[in-house]
């Protein structure tokens, strides 16, 4: 059978897969680092890029290949095809002003009712409007607007023309100038947040539409926006709840009717499959379990052994995760907190054990609006980087209230990128099934006195 590759454009790296198209069974894979911070040149998501493809052997022998990647990042391009500045990138949190002011301007409901979402700094719209105010010569300048994963889509199709340039529904979604309910750009909201509409957007494809092809011959497909793309990775359908621990936190859920949360917590985007994918987004997720082990100097491992060795609720230690300032709640100037400390908390474990509630908590504030939103949570299933920790796994389905299944550790991102890429292969309504292998469910007693404790510590970040 052909060979289809998948690829994970995500905040932190590149992950690459190379699976069988029809069993969907893992044949090789790669990844490499991308560089830190939230403002990075797109030149080196093509090097990472390549570096991945290399670790995974090569593209020569695959027929098709989609790339997921990070959403919302804002990628300028000129009238050459040239990277205007580097791009901002999801947790970017410069634009929150020029975000605070689009909702002003327009309404909150509005903006829901518009484009499914109303306006945080991580949307690409509000990034926009900072280039405009802050930057306007590159503004100017700008002849076309695309998303990490088009850029790289377009690239591997070999640049050139700007009209080559192509998106899908998953990731348009995240711009804040589409509408995933009409299929349609809302270039009168572009002309709002950059003041021109005169710039190239990609043609957003269907799902299982091709891109074109590599310059090897191999079919490209349209590609997904990163959460979009674990969603198809683990094959989620309405009633799953698909939970992410990247450098994000995200909790978000296939379903077959739009939404338009006019609170902003809950992000309308669509899926990779022609549904919608309602989403909550937290800046800050795996990294709060990598500060935490920095600041106990130790590995993932024993931070893990550790926060399983405390109490539940840490002896009221509670950790609030706010480090790069926070997207939900939207406050971007907080920051994190340690609340509770007494002779008797002031211990490794404890610090550990509350790092693992507090992200954990935050992760559960992000289920409890998709519920509001008549999302139906028959089943979670815990991804991304953060679930290789044995802690989280066991510890979510106590403060999440519901048993947690947890696929073996791999990249689901670049995996439904594959499946997709399989989809553009062979055609058809729905995307090929894929079986998910290894699943294994946690269950636990919750204990809602860790989510109570932690609210009452998080409200007392109100304002900041
Ligand atoms: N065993 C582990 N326990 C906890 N966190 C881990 C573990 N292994 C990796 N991570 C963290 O997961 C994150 C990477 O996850 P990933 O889903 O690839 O992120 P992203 O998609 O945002 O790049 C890193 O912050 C990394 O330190
Ligand atoms: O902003 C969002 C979703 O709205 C993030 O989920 C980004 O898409 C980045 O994802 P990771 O790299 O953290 O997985």
């Amino acid at each position: 059978m052909p060979l289809v590759a998948g690829v994970d454009s995500s905040t932190q790296s590149c992950k690459v897969v190379v699976r069988d198209a029809e069993t969907g069974a893992l044949v090789r894979s790669g990844s490499a680092p991308h560089p830190e911070g939230t403002e990075v040149d797109p030149a080196a998501w093509w090097t990472a890029l390549s570096s991945s493809v290399e670790a995974a052997g090569g593209l020569a022998d695959v027929a098709a290949v989609s790339v997921g990647g990070q959403q919302h990042g804002m990628v300028c391009l000129d009238e050459a095809g040239e990277v205007v500045r580097p791009a901002l990138l999801w947790n970017d949190t410069r634009s929150a002003a020029a975000a605070a002011a689009l909702n002003t301007e327009l309404g909150a409901a509005a903006w829901a009712e518009a484009v499914g979402l109303v306006q945080v700094a991580s949307f690409t719209a509000t990034k926009l409007r900072w280039l405009a105010e802050h930057e306007p010569e590159a503004a100017a300048r700008t002849a076309a607007v695309c998303l990490p994963h088009d850029w790289l889509t377009w690239k591997l199709g070999g640049g050139g023309d700007l009209g080559a340039l192509r998106t899908d529904r998953s990731d348009a979604s995240g711009t804040g100038y589409y509408s995933a309910v009409t299929g349609e750009y809302r270039r009168d909201l572009l002309m709002r947040a950059l003041g021109r509409d005169d710039v190239v957007l990609p043609e957003v494809l269907a799902p299982s539409a091709s891109a074109g092809r590599t310059s090897a011959g191999a079919l490209l497909g349209a590609g997904c926006g990163d959460n979009a793309g674990a969603s198809l990775g683990v094959g989620a359908r309405p009633g799953d709840v698909v939970v992410s621990i990247g450098t994000s936190g995200v909790a978000c859920a296939v379903s077959e009717t739009p939404t338009a949360d006019a609170s902003g917590t809950v992000a309308g985007f669509a899926d990779a499959t022609g549904r919608y994918l309602p989403l909550v987004a937290t800046l800050n997720a795996a990294r709060v379990l990598d500060a935490t082990t920095r600041l106990l100097g130790v590995s993932h491992e024993h931070l893990s052994k550790l926060a399983l060795e405390a109490p539940s609720g840490a002896g009221g230690l509670v950790l609030v995760p706010y480090l790069e300032g926070e997207r939900t709640p939207d406050r971007p100037s907080a920051r994190g907190v340690i609340h509770g400390l007494t002779l008797s908390t002031a211990e490794p474990a404890h610090l550990a054990r509350a790092a693992v509630e507090g992200l954990l908590c935050g992760l559960a504030d992000g289920i409890d609006p998709l519920k509001a939103q008549g999302v139906a949570v028959d089943r979670v299933f815990l991804v991304g980087g953060g679930a290789r920790s044995e802690a989280v796994r066991r510890l979510a389905p106590v403060v999440f209230g519901h048993p947690v299944l947890v696929p073996e550790p791999g990249e689901y991102v670049a995996d439904g990128a594959a499946r997709q890429a399989a989809w553009a292969l062979t055609g058809g309504d729905e995307p090929p099934t894929w079986e998910l292998a290894g699943t294994e469910t946690y269950e636990a007693d919750p204990d809602p006195a860790v989510r109570a404790r932690y609210a009452e510590v998080r409200d007392l970040t109100e304002g900041t």
